[in-house]
């Protein structure tokens, strides 16, 4: 605090939707831009679930999932330009992006015991936020962080999701990728414990024929507004 102004008040913004509507390259951006912390919650899945298929557990049962959901250590760092993640120390930043951990993070994140242990985590880091985090993932807005001061609800045609993450796994055939990310879209919208839903105050926007600076424009100025007490 310099020449006893006050301290701003820290900001949280919570930013859901389904896969590849721009929740991370968005909220990184924002929180870079705005000097704000970064936690990437579906990089915990991931985590928690790259821990699971390493130590052969049945991913088939969910007793099994939840009596072991207590056992590994999940760091995540909260800085965007540098998000990080460690599971027992290990760097995991790279294996929890490959097609394995892909196809099963879905099962392992819709058990409660999963969904409690990373939740607390979650609240945990953002309550140490100085001054002010985005928070992005499926259920920031309705479970987590259900006070966040703003909320926004990320959507886009399936087409242009399919379209965005076939161009990141460079040379993934665009039909197959929309198939698989609509199936995980309907396991997480589904599942019955914090489902992807947008919470009843979220601002919803549309990235469909939005460029990815036309986004992060548009939730950097209804940061602004929500600070300036609009
Ligand atoms: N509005 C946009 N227009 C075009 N490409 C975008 C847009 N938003 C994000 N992207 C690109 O789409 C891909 C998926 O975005 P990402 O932020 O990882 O989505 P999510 O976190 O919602 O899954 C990335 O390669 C990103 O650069
Ligand atoms: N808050 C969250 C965030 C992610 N998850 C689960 C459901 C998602 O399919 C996976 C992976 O999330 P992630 O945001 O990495 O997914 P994308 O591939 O970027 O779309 O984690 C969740 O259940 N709750």
């Amino acid at each position: 605090m310099e020449n006893g102004a006050p301290t701003a008040k820290p900001v949280i913004v919570a930013i859901d939707g389904p896969s590849g509507t721009g929740k991370s390259s968005t909220s990184k951006a924002v929180a870079a831009q705005l000097g704000l912390s970064y936690l990437d919650t579906g990089a915990q899945y991931r985590a928690i679930t790259w821990w699971m298929v390493s130590n052969g557990i049945d991913l088939e049962d969910p007793t099994a999932i939840a009596a072991v959901a207590g056992k590994p250590e999940i760091v995540s760092g909260t800085d965007p330009a540098a998000p990080a993640i460690t599971v027992d120390g290990v760097d995991v930043a790279g294996p929890i992006r490959t097609q394995e951990v892909t196809s099963k993070v879905s099962a392992v994140s819709a058990v409660p015991e999963v969904r409690s242990r990373i939740t607390e985590l979650q609240r945990s880091l953002a309550s140490g936020a100085e001054r002010g985090i985005v928070v992005e993932g499926r259920d920031i807005g309705t479970t987590v962080l259900p006070d966040a001061d703003l909320k926004i609800f990320l959507t886009a045609s399936a087409e242009a999701r399919a379209a965005r993450r076939s161009g990141e796994l460079k040379g993934a055939d665009v039909q197959a990728t929309r198939e698989a990310l609509i199936k995980r879209d309907a396991a997480d919208s589904s599942r019955k414990t914090s489902p992807l839903a947008k919470a009843d105050d979220a601002v919803e926007v549309d990235t469909t024929e939005l460029t990815l600076a036309q986004v992060i424009e548009c939730v950097v100025t209804l940061v602004e507004e929500k600070r300036a007490g609009k």
